[in-house]
């Protein structure tokens, strides 16, 4: 077995990516933080102490857990790295043209860890200042005259933490997706730069599905060109027998879903898509907030989304190139036959507990949203009580961890994981 590549979402989880809260919650504040996709501004040390809770559950399970800051840091030791993730965070678009030397050459100046840092926190003006070998920059940059001391030059990426969505394995080859919202667009240059400098990676030639370097026009970084197509890691899951489901959600676009099937199909992926559309919300942001996988024959989901649901197969047409789309009579019904189970009702579906005002509320706190760390083993937040329970009932062992700060950028273990390498 190669060093990478995700075969089902309940199989042994073996490696995965995670980020810890840092320099980009600090950042945070009751005016920005809409923009920046969370529901509150966070009490950053309390969210790292849960988040290590949670990597330590992890690690206790001889799960092998790797941080974005390190994979950051390391790869970044190569100059090569550093000259391609410079050149693609800071153009005339971001900075605007009178600042890109400056700013350019105020990274290029950092060392690998303090560029990390700032790749994923954010530059502010003032820190510009200091790192700027220029005192004239005010004279000549419109955006630095019209900006102030705390005024971004380089935007915080918060969402970072949410490292399922920007870049997701699809069995032996990974997806850098171009993401919806502005605010997480450039998260996906920092997952490229992992994925294609650091040595763990480099080493392993690595299968891109997305970008494709000797076929996309564009690449994940020249994110203006991608028009009306977005994909997000927590809309996508290998379920096994080479199938994979697909939201079309408020981030993932039906385009960009025919993009990646033809892509899967054509090199041998995936031979099925089923593609579930959503209501586009942000409370069901992404389809794992309203579904996800507790055991081999077992998912959980808020039955108020997942039972209006409209879903459809995508399989390889008649000539090469081509897609077969056709309409399913339910969502769930495809995903039993997808996994080998004879009929519908043979696939355990948990609802997400206690009455409807209760299951909207544990819903939104991410009780849908959990992670398995082996068949029939799940991270949950502890917050979920009514739907734990259920769960448990059901016989399914429950981790829980604490998520009151960490679950206010509405995201909960799946979405806090991007498993690197899993079991069938
Ligand atoms: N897979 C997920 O559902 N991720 C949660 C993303 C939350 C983040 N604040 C966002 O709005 O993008």
């Amino acid at each position: 077995m190669t060093g990478f590549g995700v075969h089902s979402e309940v199989g042994r989880l073996r490696k995965v990516l995670v980020h810890r809260p840092d320099l980009a919650l600090r950042r945070l504040t009751p005016s920005n933080r809409g923009e920046l996709l969370f529901d509150d501004v966070l009490w950053v040390e309390r969210a790292q102490q849960e988040h290590d809770q949670f990597v330590a559950e992890l690690r206790a399970r001889d799960i092998e857990v790797f941080l974005l800051h390190d994979l950051l840091t390391e790869a970044l030791a190569s100059p090569e790295a550093r000259e391609w993730v410079i050149g693609h965070t800071v153009s005339p678009y971001t900075v605007g043209p009178a600042m890109v030397d400056a700013v350019r050459e105020a990274l290029a100046g950092m060392d690998p860890k303090t560029l990390a840092t700032h790749l994923t926190g954010g530059v502010t003006r003032a820190e510009l200042m200091r790192f700027a070998d220029d005192d004239r920059l005010a004279a000549r940059s419109l955006a630095v005259a019209t900006t102030v001391g705390s005024s971004f030059i380089l935007p915080p990426l918060p969402n970072h933490l949410f490292t399922r969505d920007t870049s997701c394995w699809i069995y032996e080859g990974v997806s850098l997706n171009p993401m919806y919202w502005p605010s997480r667009q450039l998260e996906t240059v920092n997952l490229g730069t992992v994925y294609r400098f650091h040595p763990m990676f480099r080493q392993e030639k690595i299968n891109f599905w997305f970008p494709d370097a000797g076929r996309d026009e564009h690449d994940e970084f020249d994110t203006q060109s991608f028009g009306r197509s977005s994909i997000e890691g927590g809309d996508v899951m290998p379920v096994g027998n080479r199938t994979v489901l697909i939201g079309i959600s408020e981030r993932t676009t039906p385009q960009m879903v025919e993009i990646l099937a033809q892509r899967l199909f054509a090199r041998g992926g995936a031979e099925r898509i089923i593609a579930v559309q959503l209501e586009r919300k942000r409370q069901f942001m992404h389809l794992d907030v309203v579904f996800t996988f507790m055991d081999r024959d077992t998912v959980t989901v808020y039955p108020k989304v997942i039972d209006g649901t409209t879903a459809y197969s995508i399989r390889p047409g008649d000539k090469a190139g081509t897609l077969d789309v056709t309409a399913e009579d339910s969502f769930l019904g495809a995903v039993a036959h997808a996994i080998g189970l004879s009929h519908e009702k043979d696939l355990r579906v948990i609802t997400t507990g206690g009455d409807e005002a209760q299951q909207e509320r544990e819903q939104w706190d991410c009780a849908n949203n959990v992670v398995a760390l082996s068949p029939g083993v799940v991270v949950a937040y502890s917050k979920n009580v009514y739907s734990n329970r259920r769960y448990r009932e059901a016989g399914i062992e429950v981790v829980e961890i604490d998520g009151f700060e960490i679950g206010k950028g509405r995201g909960g273990g799946h979405c806090m994981t991007c498993p690197l390498l899993r079991d069938a």
